[in-house]
């Protein structure tokens, strides 16, 4: 079991560099499957989901190399693999490989994704989709199996119930080589659906409208890659540095930013008094005074992404009164509160609704856990202002989604171990 071990009183101050966005790299991955050459990424971030991504290629005999952030993957010999388990199980993106099997093969094995535990996390929509399609799907053994006849699969209209991220990339992946036009409605619109469309777009799909909610897919028969596809920037991973940054930091510039994909984000920071410098591609955080609190209400892309719930805590921590968060996606991602009440936060939760006081002065190191990715996260945002020293367990879970986490902070003067 890996453990962070944090000592505490460290303010942050100096530059990071954001990496690659973790949920385009997940989708982008399984999407490498469905061409008819080799494919090449650069900025791809140095993150265990992409470790278990190549683990999951090897089943299926596809090679993969990743170094220095550029991961080349070679499709052209796959198997067609069933994929009950393993690796599957280590991440939530794995069900990519079901919309990305169908669309190369007609047919998929996938055992049911892990992912962060957030609370109830359904594929219903995905499988309205792939049925939408034409396909039969059939969940048993804790798998999911789709087939098609032998007309394959073709083109329909699909009206999602909720706009859903995954099932929108499912989706899509299914019906980019499908016969005919795919019309999704109610889809997703966050800025990792538009590089994905991007990718497919540059191999020879024809997808338009991502980034709406209304994408319009033409099927064709083959996808060929010609250039590197380099991905966009983590938005969740610049979010969580500004918000450390503004509750704790004493200059820090965030650099490889879009700054357009964290609008609702950084109108917050404002509306909480950070005095933010936004430049071109980067945003410099200086020291902040006089913070405010402020409701925080998360909803699908352009909203505030529920992503980043959890690591603006820190910063609500250090403001003067009570915020409030409202997680619509996922009401029960709260398991960050009970090892924050472990170092003295402040921080409750009662019918649905997440109640942070400030400012916090006396937050002490403690024994914590990691209980997801984002909830770790925050937790080291808090071990950093406590006294003392703290060990977050099951710090695995914060670098499925951080890259070189030891690295970046020390770039931003702060000291980190990890412990195996
Ligand atoms: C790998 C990846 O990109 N993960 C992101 C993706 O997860 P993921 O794609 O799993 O999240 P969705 O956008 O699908 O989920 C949104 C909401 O729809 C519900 N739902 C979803 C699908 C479905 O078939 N039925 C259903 O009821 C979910 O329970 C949730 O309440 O979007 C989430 C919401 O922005 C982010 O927190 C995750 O970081
Ligand atoms: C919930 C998240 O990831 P995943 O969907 O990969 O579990 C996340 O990145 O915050």
């Amino acid at each position: 079991m890996t453990k962070l071990l944090v000592k505490g009183k460290q303010r942050l101050s100096g530059e990071v560099t954001i990496g690659g966005a973790k949920n385009s790299t997940v989708a982008l991955i399984p999407a490498a499957i469905l061409a008819d050459t080799k494919v090449k990424f650069d900025s791809v971030p140095d993150i265990l989901d992409v470790r278990n991504l190549m683990l999951i290629l090897e089943e299926m005999n596809v090679s993969s190399h990743f170094d220095n952030g550029v991961l080349e993957v070679d499709p052209t010999q796959i198997a067609k693999t069933p994929l009950p388990g393993g690796a599957i199980q280590s991440l939530r993106a794995s069900y990519y490989f079901m919309g990305a099997l169908l669309g190369k093969f007609g047919e998929a094995v996938v055992g049911f994704p892990g992912g962060d535990n957030i609370g109830p996390r359904p594929i219903d929509q995905h499988i309205k989709g792939f049925e939408a399609l034409g396909a039969h799907v059939e969940e048993k053994d804790n798998a999911v199996y789709i087939t098609t006849g032998p007309d394959g699969l073709r083109g329909a209209t699909i009206f999602f119930d909720l706009v859903s991220v995954g099932a929108t990339i499912n989706v899509m992946l299914a019906a980019v080589r499908a016969k005919g036009t795919t019309i999704i409605e109610n889809a997703a619109k966050e800025p990792e659906i538009v590089d994905l469309a991007t990718f497919l777009n540059n191999m020879g799909a024809h997808i338009r409208g991502a980034g709406t909610g209304i994408i319009r897919i033409e099927g064709v028969s083959t996808l060929k890659s010609h250039n590197t596809h380099t991905i966009i920037p983590d938005r969740i991973e610049a979010g969580t540095y500004l918000s450390l940054a503004a509750a704790n930091g004493e200059g820090v510039l965030v650099k490889n930013v879009i700054t357009e994909h964290l609008e609702p984000f950084i109108a917050k920071l404002i509306e909480i008094g950070v005095d933010l410098d936004i430049r071109e591609d980067s945003i410099y955080v200086p020291k902040s005074h006089n913070l405010k609190p402020v409701t925080v209400t998360t909803s699908p892309f352009p909203g505030f992404a529920t992503d980043l719930q959890q690591p603006i805590t820190p910063l609500l921590l250090q403001a003067q009164g009570n915020s409030m968060i409202i997680d619509t996606l996922y009401p029960e991602r709260i398991k960050h509160i009970p090892e924050m009440q472990k170092m003295g936060a402040q921080i409750t939760t009662q019918d649905g609704i997440i109640k942070i006081t400030g400012p916090t002065t006396d937050l002490t190191g403690a024994v914590v856990e990691a209980g997801e990715i984002r909830a770790g996260v925050s937790l080291l945002g808090l071990a950093l202002m406590a006294d003392g020293m703290t060990v977050i367990e099951q710090a695995d879970n914060i670098l499925r989604g951080y890259e070189r986490l030891i690295e970046k902070f020390a770039g931003l003067s702060v000291t980190l171990e990890i412990e195996d």
